[in-house]
C-alpha cells in the first residue's frame, strides 16, 4: 500500500526512512524539494505537490514545523484538500487543538478521513521506531493506520476526539521544557558553586528524579554541544501553545511561563535552530 509523507525535516526524514525500511511504499514531498533526493535513495517516490501525493496514496502523513505550516500544506493551492475526497490524512506535527480541529473539519467536509497523531520522542526514537503516538480522530481510520504506527512507535494511544492528541502533546512538552530549564539552572549552579557538574549528573541519575532527558542531554550540555535533535524554536512554539491552552483553561503556569521566557531569550540570541538544550547558553 502506498503511503504519502509530507515534510522531511529531522523527524519526517527519519520516520519516512523507517517506513521504507519496513516494506511500505512511500511517496514523499517537501517544501524544499531537493530534500526528497535522499529519500529517493532509500526507495521513495516523489510527488510534486501535497495534492499529487494525496491523490496517489491511500493515506498521507504530515510532519511539519508548526500551525502555519500545517495549515498551508492543507489549504494552499495544490494542497491536501484538493485531492482528499476518499483518502486519509494524518497530521503528526505538534500544533494546537484549534489548528487540528480546523484541518479535521475541512478534510471531513471534503469526504476525507482525519487523524491527528503528534508524537513524543525525538530524532533517535524516530529513527528506531520508538516514538509514542498520541492519536485522536476517526477510530476506524486509526485502526487502519495501526500497521504504520506500529513501525513508527513503541506505543500508540487513541485519545478520542480531535484536539485531545494536540493537547496531550502540549502538556507533555510544557513539562519537558520546564524541566529542561530547571536542569540547566542546576548544572550552572553546581559549576559556579565549585561542584563538578558531571558528579551532579551521577547523583541525579541515582535519585527519584532520574530521567531519560537528563541522561541524554546532560553530557552534551556540559560540552556546550547542541546538535539539533529537537530544535529550540519548536520547543518555544510548544511552550507558547501550551501557555495559550493554560490561558483558555484558567490554569496558572508561572513555571512554564518563565521557561518560555528563557526559550524566547535563546531565540533572540540566534539559538533557535540548535537543540532545545541550548537554552543552557542563556545562563552564561
Ligand atoms: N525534532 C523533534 O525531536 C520532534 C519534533 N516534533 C514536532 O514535529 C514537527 C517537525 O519537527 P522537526 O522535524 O524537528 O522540524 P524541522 O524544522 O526539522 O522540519 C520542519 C519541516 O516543516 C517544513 N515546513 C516548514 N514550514 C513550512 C511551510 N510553510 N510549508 C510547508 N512545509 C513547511 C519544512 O520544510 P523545509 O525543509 O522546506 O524547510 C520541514 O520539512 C514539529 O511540529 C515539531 O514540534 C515532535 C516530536 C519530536
Ligand atoms: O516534541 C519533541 C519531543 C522531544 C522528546 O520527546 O524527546
Amino acid at each position: 500500500m502506498e503511503i504519502g509523507f509530507l515534510g522531511l525535516g529531522i523527524m519526517g526524514k527519519a520516520m519516512s526512512i523507517n517506513l521504507l525500511r519496513h516494506g511500505f511504499k512511500v511517496t514523499v514531498w517537501n517544501r524544499t524539494l531537493s530534500k526528497c533526493d535522499e529519500l529517493v535513495e532509500h526507495g521513495a517516490s516523489v510527488g510534486e505537490t501535497p495534492a499529487a501525493v494525496v491523490k496517489k496514496c491511500k493515506y498521507t502523513i504530515a510532519m511539519l514545523s508548526d500551525p502555519a505550516a500545517a495549515l498551508a500544506v492543507v489549504f494552499d493551492k495544490d494542497g491536501v484538500l484538493e485531492q482528499i475526497n476518499g483518502k486519509g490524512y494524518i497530521d503528526m506535527s505538534t500544533v494546537d487543538a484549534e489548528t487540528s480541529i480546523k484541518i479535521s473539519e475541512a478534510i471531513k467536509a471534503k469526504g476525507g478521513d482525519f487523524l491527528e497523531a503528534p508524537v513524543s520522542g525525538s530524532k533517535k526514537p524516530a529513527e528506531d521506531g520508538q516514538l509514542v503516538i498520541l492519536a485522536a480522530g476517526d477510530k476506524a481510520f486509526y485502526d487502519e493506520a495501526l500497521p504504520a504506527f506500529d513501525v513508527l512507535g513503541k506505543k500508540s494511544f487513541f485519545l478520542g476526539e480531535v484536539g485531545n492528541g494536540a493537547k496531550m502533546k502540549l502538556v507533555v512538552n510544557m513539562v519537558m521544557g520546564s524541566m529542561m530549564n530547571a536542569f540547566s539552572e542546576g548544572l550552572t549552579l553546581a559549576e559556579r558553586s565549585g561542584l563538578n557538574p558531571s558528579t551532579l549528573l551521577d547523583v541525579l541519575d541515582l535519585g527519584a528524579i532520574s530521567n531519560g532527558m537528563f541522561k541524554l542531554k546532560g553530557p552534551t550540555m556540559l560540552k556546550n554541544s547542541y546538535a539539533p535533535a529537537f530544535p529550540l524554536k519548536h520547543q518555544q512554539k510548544d511552550m507558547r501553545l501550551a501557555l495559550a491552552l493554560g490561558d483558555e483553561n484558567a490554569v496558572p503556569m508561572p513555571v512554564a511561563a518563565a521557561a518560555n521566557e528563557a526559550f524566547k531569550k535563546a531565540r533572540s540570541l540566534g539559538l533557535g535552530d540548535l537543540d532545545f538544550s541550548a537554552v543552557h547558553e542563556t545562563l552564561k
